[in-house]
Formats: structure tokens, C-alpha cells, sequence
């Protein structure tokens, strides 16, 4: 709808052959997107052939998917296309982010990631939104960013790929976080604290993984945390209270439910940053509680209690 809205011909492809059928008959993505009409001017389709022609081709599915899509994608793909990854996650067995997971599956091409502040159902409906788009090159960069920017869609250019991707993915755990301080009533002061915490480790992890710590400064950072952490529309903050609530993993995780990326990409979050050698208690945590190593109120015990130390270090 954003790129329709831009003025670009777009193909809508889905896995789904079936809902294919069911959008391209109903003009609707009743099982993801449901109410958002799709103009006639979208072609929905589950053969990915019809990619071929793509200049830009968005990656839009669950992070921990991303590699099974692009097998068999490069041959379809014509070699001038801009790639760019939009999931929000790092992927769970290798560590790798969205970006080199595109970059190792498609390495002629050239690869962009979108991230920032932005909720489907409100972009869908044509509100107001600024996101960044992020590629080695800024020419690649801005040349996303302007066949995707319209009236009430901004996007902003950038050329730190690594701090877009990482903000976005990083974000989604400190609000499963406050998630937990929402569910167990600890008060709006403890969720600011903790979002600004969050903030700082996200940033430092970044500065070592070779992100610039101003990206987290921007939309891609510090305001896709402010939007995810301060909201119960997030499925990630939603995930958080349920957690509190008494709700398990398991059952929080299961096919059926809502994706919440920050639980798949905690773990490994957490291990990058012990590889690292940077602190982040509060993802550390969070992949404490998810894994069971450690019981919600031991984590949140803990992190009230950590030793005493200089705001900016
Ligand atoms: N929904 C939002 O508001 C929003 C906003 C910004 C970024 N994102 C990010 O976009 C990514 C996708 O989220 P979403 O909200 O669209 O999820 P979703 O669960 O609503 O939709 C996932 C889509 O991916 C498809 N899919 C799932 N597994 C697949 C596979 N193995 N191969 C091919 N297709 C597969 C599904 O058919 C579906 O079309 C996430 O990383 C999320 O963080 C979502
Ligand atoms: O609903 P969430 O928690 O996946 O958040 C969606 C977007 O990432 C917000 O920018």
C-alpha cells in the first residue's frame, strides 16, 4: 500500500497460494492485515515469476524466515533490483541480521533494510509515518526511500544499515520488557527508566558492532522504542504483559499467536552482547526469563538491585 501509495506498480507475493486467490478476489489480507482495502492497481500473486521485472523488492516476513524465502528467490530476481529487508530480528542460530542474510543469499545485488516506527494497521490506513531506509550506499538509500515516500509516508535515508537493523531488532526485546513492567503494575516511571536503559544498551552494542550510536538516536532507534515499548498495540509489549501475566512461552510463541520478534531474537541478542564483551542486563534478562533460567521476579529482583554506577559510562 506504501509504494502503491508512492506511485509504484506493485506485485503483493505470498506463500499462500490460497490467500492469494482469497486477496486477489476480495481485495483484502483478511489473515494478516484485515480491513485495508487493496487497490485494483496491486497484483497478488504466489508465483514468484511474476518478481522478475522487481526494481525494489521488499522482504517482508517473520525474521527467522527470511533465509528459507530467498532460496530459490536469486534466480528469479532481475540482478538490478534493490533487495531490502523489513523484518525486525536477528536470526537465532547464526546471529546474522537481516541485511547479511540477504547479502549471502543475493550477492550481486544490492541490499537495503527498512526499520522504524511504524504499526501495519496505521501506515495501511494512510497516517502519518517517517521510517528510516538504510544502505552501505546512500545513493541506494535514498533511491528506496523516494519510491517509497509519499503525502503521509516519509522515509528518511541512511546509510548505516548495521544500526538501522539493530535498533529495530533490539528494540522488540527491551519492549517485552516493558511489557513485564506494565503487566506487573510497576509504575510508568519504572517503564521509562527501563525503555531509557534499554536505550543505552542497545547503543552500546551497536557502537561495537559497527552501528553508529547516533542512528539510535533516530527513527530507527530511539523512536521505534518509544513506539513499541509505550504501547500495548506492540504484539512484543503485548507479549511482555501476557509473560506477567502468568502466561508461558510456550504458549505466548506458538504458530498461531501473534508474532512477537523479540522473543525469538532475545537469546541471541544476549549472546552477541557476552561475545561482545558489552553489559546489557536488560536483554540479558529478558533471555533469562524467556529461556527459563530464570523466574520473572528473580530477573526484575535482580535488575533493581545491580551495583550502583555513572549514568554515561
Ligand atoms: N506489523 C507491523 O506493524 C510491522 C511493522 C514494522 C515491521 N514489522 C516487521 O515485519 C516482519 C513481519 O511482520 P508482520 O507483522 O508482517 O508478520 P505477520 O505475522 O503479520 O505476517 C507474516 C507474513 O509472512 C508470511 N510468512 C510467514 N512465514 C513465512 C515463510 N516461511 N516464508 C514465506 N512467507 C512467510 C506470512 O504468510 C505472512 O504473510 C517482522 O519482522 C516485524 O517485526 C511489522
Ligand atoms: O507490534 P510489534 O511489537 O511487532 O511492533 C511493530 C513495529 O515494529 C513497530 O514499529
Amino acid at each position: 500500500l506504501v509504494a502503491e501509495r508512492a506511485g509504484a506498480s506493485v506485485t503483493l507475493w505470498t506463500i499462500d497460494a490460497a490467500a492469494a486467490e482469497r486477496m486477489a478476489e476480495s481485495r483484502e489480507n483478511s489473515d494478516f492485515l484485515p480491513g485495508p482495502r487493496l487497490p485494483e492497481t496491486i497484483a497478488v500473486t504466489s508465483d514468484m515469476a511474476r518478481l522478475g521485472d522487481a526494481d525494489c523488492v521488499l522482504l517482508v516476513v517473520p525474521s527467522q524466515a527470511t533465509r528459507s524465502l530467498l532460496t530459490g528467490i536469486g534466480a528469479t530476481l532481475s540482478e538490478d533490483a534493490v533487495v531490502v529487508a523489513c523484518a525486525k530480528g536477528i536470526e537465532q542460530e547464526t546471529g546474522a541480521l537481516q541485511g547479511e542474510i540477504v547479502r549471502a543469499a543475493l550477492p550481486e545485488h544490492q541490499i537495503g533494510a527498512l526499520s522504524g516506527p511504524g504499526y501495519a494497521a496505521e501506515i495501511a490506513r494512510g497516517l502519518p509515518t517517517a521510517v528510516t531506509v538504510a544502505a552501505s550506499e546512500i545513493a541506494v538509500a535514498e533511491r528506496v526511500a523516494a519510491t517509497l515516500s509519499s503525502d503521509s509516508f516519509r522515509a528518511y535515508a541512511s546509510d548505516d544499515i548495521i544500526g538501522a537493523e539493530l535498533g529495530g531488532s533490539l528494540k522488540n526485546v527491551i519492549a517485552i520488557a516493558a511489557g513485564i513492567v506494565e503487566g506487573r503494575r510497576l509504575g510508568e516511571s519504572a517503564r521509562a527508566a527501563l525503555v531509557t536503559r534499554g536505550l543505552a544498551e542497545m547503543s552500546r552494542l551497536g557502537a561495537r558492532m559497527g552501528a553508529r550510536p547516533e542512528t539510535f538516536m533516530g527513527l530507527s532507534g530511539l523512536g521505534d522504542l518509544m513506539l513499541t515499548a509505550m504501547s500495548r498495540q506492540s504484539r512484543n509489549t503485548s507479549f511482555g504483559i501476557a509473560l506477567a501475566e502468568g502466561r508461558s512461552v510456550a504458549e505466548l510463541t506458538a504458530p498461531d499467536k501473534p508474532l512477537a520478534e523479540g522473543a525469538f531474537t532475545a537469546a541471541i541478542a544476549a549472546r552477541l552482547a557476552r561475545e561482545h564483551g558489552i553489559d546489557m542486563p536488560i536483554t540479558s534478562a529478558v533471555a533469562a526469563v524467556l529461556s527459563g533460567r530464570l523466574a520473572l521476579d528473580e530477573a526484575i529482583a535482580a535488575l533493581v538491585s545491580r551495583p550502583l554506577k555513572q549514568e554515561i559510562a
